[in-house]
């Protein structure tokens, strides 16, 4: 008899993805590289800024000619010169009681160390400004290599690139990133009852919604979907779409037909393909179950649950943290986690780890949000729409009592 399910527990599960790889790193144009995961540590190939610089209109000054002057005592130097913006500041010396007018981003002159902003001068005549407010040496400049000096780990392997890190990288002139290659993530469903949501169903059938949900989950992960579309239960189409999707995919995910029913092939057509080693068979969690894992080489073959919820549900917890893997991340969900306390009992059967659907509601500030379980089965998304969060309990608790602290991921 097959298809009888042999449990291991999502830890057990998640340590089966020791044995994939991180995919190989590419060089892209800075332009796309938001969002995407550095594969190599990024040094400053020269100072940022590369000249001490100016942050406000003013003068810039020796600090020291400035020192105990006052609105009733100002200070008196003489003006040798203007740096106009995008000209090199060093052409001109301060030498003591000389000043040099600057504006905000403006290359400082040799020897100036500070610069009093022009609210506080007034010019007595062309050559001549009186200084009313003393500065210390280093005011109102950024120094030259003050955000990063040249040969600095400026971004870390692992990285995901944010807005300011690109800013840096345009700063520094560096304009290829060297980032890890984007899973590519062939969706397939499976079943006979399924038509394409363009499509008006016939009694029986259903319009198939993973494929569509699945593809957002990948790409919300940093993965590339490609759909492939529906395939019948039929194990020849099945063996001959899911070689096809591994021979052009990083990561192939079989919704549906994965359970013990009789026409449930995923497991026989994974079993078949060429290379192929089978991971897991089930896991003790709900909804989730009847999830399979397996492998061709670095590629990955998840057999999902066909329940819409539950398909979700496995996405991510194992699916999200292996693209994380591949993409160069660390292999969990990465999903913001928060304690939150339960509105009203949650019953929960021992042996699986549950993973409750649940509405959070905020209360005052630095109290923990309350969590209120929607229920409904796994085979309708109404609860999922509802939800924020998937409320964890462990698989040896009978479940939690109202107003119990229970840990919650967040849906990203
Ligand atoms: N006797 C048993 N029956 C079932 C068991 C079990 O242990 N013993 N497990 C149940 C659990 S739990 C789940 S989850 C499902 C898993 O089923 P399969 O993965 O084999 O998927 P199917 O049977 O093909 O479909 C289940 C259900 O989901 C609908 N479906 C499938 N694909 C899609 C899609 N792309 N879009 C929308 N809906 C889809 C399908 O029509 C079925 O209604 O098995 C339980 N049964
Ligand atoms: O475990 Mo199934 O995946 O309930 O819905």
């Amino acid at each position: 008899m097959k298809g009888f399910f042999q449990l291991i527990s999502s830890t057990e599960f998640l340590q089966l993805f020791s044995r994939f790889q991180p995919l190989a790193g590419v060089q892209i144009p800075l332009a796309e590289a938001d969002g995407r995961i550095l594969a190599e540590n990024v040094t400053a190939p020269e100072q940022l800024p590369p000249f001490s610089r100016s942050t406000m209109d003013g003068f810039a000054v020796r600090a020291r000619d400035t020192f105990g002057c006052s609105e009733s005592e100002p200070a008196l130097l003489t003006i040798v010169g203007e740096i106009a913006m995008g000209s090199p500041g060093q052409d001109i010396t301060l030498k003591p009681g000389q000043t040099a007018r600057i504006w905000t981003g403006g290359a400082l002159p040799a020897k100036a160390d500070g610069v009093v902003m022009v609210e506080y001068t007034h010019l007595l005549d062309d050559d001549t400004v009186e200084i009313f407010r003393p500065v210390a040496p280093g005011e109102n400049v950024i120094r030259a290599g003050e955000d990063f000096e040249t040969g600095q780990v400026i971004l870390e392997r692992g990285r995901k690139l944010r807005p300011q890190d690109l800013g840096v990288l345009a700063g520094l002139g560096i304009t290829t990133v060297p980032v890890y290659r984007q899973p590519q993530v062939a969706i397939l469903s499976t079943g006979d009852e399924l038509v394409p949501p363009d499509q008006t169903p016939a009694p029986g059938q259903i319009r198939d919604i993973n494929s569509t949900t699945l593809a957002a989950l990948v790409r919300e992960a940093g993965g590339i979907p490609k759909q492939l579309g529906i395939i019948e239960d039929s194990f020849d189409d099945m063996l001959a779409a899911c070689r096809q999707a591994v021979a052009d995919a990083d990561m192939v995910l079989l919704s549906g037909g994965s359970s013990v029913g009789r026409r449930d092939f995923t497991l026989q057509v994974l079993e078949e393909l060429p290379s192929s080693e089978l991971l897991a068979h089930g896991v003790a969690i709900r909804p989730g179950k009847p999830t399979i894992l397996a492998s061709v080489d670095n590629k990955a073959l998840f057999g999902l649950p066909g329940h819409v919820a539950s398909a979700i549900v496995v996405f991510h917890l194992f699916v999200r943290p292996l693209l994380r893997l591949f993409s160069g991340l660390p292999a969990d969900h990465g999903l913001q986690q928060i304690q939150a306390t339960t509105t009203q009992q949650i019953p929960s059967a021992i042996g699986r780890e549950e993973y409750v659907r649940v509405q959070l509601s905020w209360q005052e500030p630095g109290q923990p949000p309350l969590a209120t379980p929607i229920y409904g089965k796994s085979g309708l998304l109404s609860p999922l729409v509802r939800a924020d969060g998937l409320l964890v309990i462990h698989r040896d608790s009978e479940g939690l009592d109202q107003g119990a602290s229970a840990r919650v991921l967040l849906f990203p």
